[in-house]
């Protein structure tokens, strides 16, 4: 893996939003909010390179445009609102056996390898979703309201672990989010999404 890099959009133009500009520093957390339906969404597939979309975006100076879709995708992740799982039991997807210590930060055991993803919650899904995405070590986070399905106490624990990651690793991060004060919480810089721009708060 190269040395973490900044996340650059440049004059990017998706469904009715356009004219996005932004550069999003190694460990820094970008929060996006705006009204549903304002694209917020559309913009972080556009970056992953999963909507067609207009402009450029960069990964440390290395433009998507320039890679496939698959070798961009593994560098630049994102973990959508409602997580996709493919195989039966949570173990399977995972490729290494899973750290106790990040079990343990986002309260489970060590036995959840075997549950059947059948079972799971909404919130456990949406947390072992983003374990599963932090495994993979990505270059560059896209976060589409990551602690949506969880209760208050869960929040807190998974925005500490989440900051950790971000931060130690320096992976620069966009996060949709609605709550003021987890913005006030999570974020170095917030911006909103309002009549198809992106305007600093
Ligand atoms: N593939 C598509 N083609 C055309 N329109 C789309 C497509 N995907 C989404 N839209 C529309 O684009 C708008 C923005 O959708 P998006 O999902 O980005 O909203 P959002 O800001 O994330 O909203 P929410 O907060 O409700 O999740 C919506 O009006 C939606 O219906």
């Amino acid at each position: 893996m190269s040395e973490p890099g900044c996340l650059n959009l440049d004059d990017v133009a998706v469904g009715e939003l356009s004219g996005v500009g932004l550069t999003v520093a190694p460990g820094e957390i970008v929060c996006i909010s705006g009204p549903s339906g304002s694209g917020k969404s559309r913009l972080l597939r556009a970056i992953a390179d999963i909507e067609a979309h207009d402009g450029h975006i960069r990964l440390n100076g290395q433009d998507q445009q320039d890679m496939t879709g698959h070798a961009w995708r593994r560098r630049v992740i994102m973990v959508p609102a409602d997580s996709q799982w493919w195989f039966d039991s949570v173990g399977e997807h995972f490729p290494t056996s899973l750290s106790q210590d990040d079990l343990k930060a986002l309260g489970f055991d060590e036995d959840v390898s075997d549950w059947s993803i059948s079972r799971l919650s909404s919130g456990e899904r949406q947390r072992l979703a983003l374990l599963r995405t932090l495994v993979l070590k990505p270059e560059a986070l896209l976060l589409d309201e990551p602690t949506s399905n969880l209760d208050p106490d869960r929040v807190a624990d998974v925005e500490t672990w989440l900051l950790e990651q971000i931060r130690s690793h320096r992976i620069p991060t966009l996060w949709v989010a609605h709550d003021p004060a987890q913005i006030d919480r999570v974020a170095n810089r917030h911006f909103r999404l309002q009549s198809g721009r992106l305007e600093a708060t």
